[in-house]
């Protein structure tokens, strides 16, 4: 199956620093690849390249959609309505909303008023409106947090905040998800729980998903295949197996000479 994303020979540099250095990356539709590599890593650089933060400073990082998209040339907005959503290592949700609201504001990215509708709140912008409340509260269902939907996003435990950003991610409808160490925070159960509803969204809403995340648990048992970054430069690649025997990569992490 032809790749999805593609990133061909894909530099980032900040000054004098190769924050990421000559990189090639293959992510196929419907797999779960890892990304992961010591602090400072270049890790999240990618992302930000991806989703359109940064422009490469040399290389080619490409989406294979219906027309192949050159990222480079295109804005996050766009980006993000071409169907790559992500997460932040530091959730980013509308803390004083409430948690209905804040899935209810992913949605409107993909709706149209006009500023009459809005404005004086017509038919066809209450219909909208309470058809994206059902949408949202649907994706709340699934990630069991329906129940909680009336309450500020503040006020959920962190674990539920990860989900809420997660659910906010998908409300974009996208193909690719950047998932920014999930995991982090979370005790072993939300863990456990968060694997499981990585598995399952990508089966349900047919996702392709890219992951960035220190927690190996995590990383080897949902994972297909594993990029390894260290100093901006691709050390390894394989199926987590491969990783974790991976000379380079236990040196790399053990940070020998
Ligand atoms: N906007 C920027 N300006 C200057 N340097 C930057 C910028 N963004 C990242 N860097 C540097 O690029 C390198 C890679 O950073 P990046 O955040 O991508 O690493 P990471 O692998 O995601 O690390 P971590 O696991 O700690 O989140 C680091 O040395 C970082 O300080």
């Amino acid at each position: 199956m032809p790749p999805l994303l593609t990133a061909n020979d894909v530099s980032k540099n900040f000054g004098g620093l190769n924050a990421i250095a000559n990189i090639n990356i293959e992510v196929h539709p419907g797999e779960i690849v890892g990304l992961i590599g010591p602090n400072g890593a270049g890790k999240t650089t990618l992302f930000n390249l991806i989703t359109g933060v940064y422009i490469p400073s040399g290389g080619q990082l490409k989406l294979h959609g219906e027309v192949e998209v050159d990222l480079a040339k295109a804005s996050p907005h766009e980006i993000a309505g071409m169907g790559i959503a992500r997460t932040f290592q530091n959730i980013r949700l509308f803390k004083e909303m409430t948690v209905l609201d804040n899935v209810m504001l992913a949605y409107h990215v993909h709706i149209d008023y006009s500023l009459w509708d809005a404005i004086f709140h017509t038919p066809s912008y209450m219909k909208s409106e309470a058809e994206l409340r059902r949408k949202a509260v649907e994706l709340l269902n699934i990630f069991d947090m329906a129940n909680k939907k009336d309450i500020p996003a503040k006020n959920l435990p962190y674990g539920q905040q990860r989900r809420l950003e997660i659910a906010r991610a998908l409300a974009l409808q996208p193909k690719l998800l950047l998932l920014d160490e999930p995991a982090a925070g979370m005790n072993p159960q939300e863990t456990a729980d968060l694997m499981k509803l990585i598995m399952w969204i990508k089966d349900r809403f047919n996702l392709t998903i890219l992951l960035i995340e220190h927690d190996m648990s995590v990383v080897m048992g949902i994972c297909q295949r594993i990029y390894v970054l260290d100093y901006g430069k691709l050390i390894a690649e394989g199926t987590p197996d491969e990783i974790k025997n991976n000379p380079q990569v236990i040196k790399a992490y053990l940070g020998e000479d």
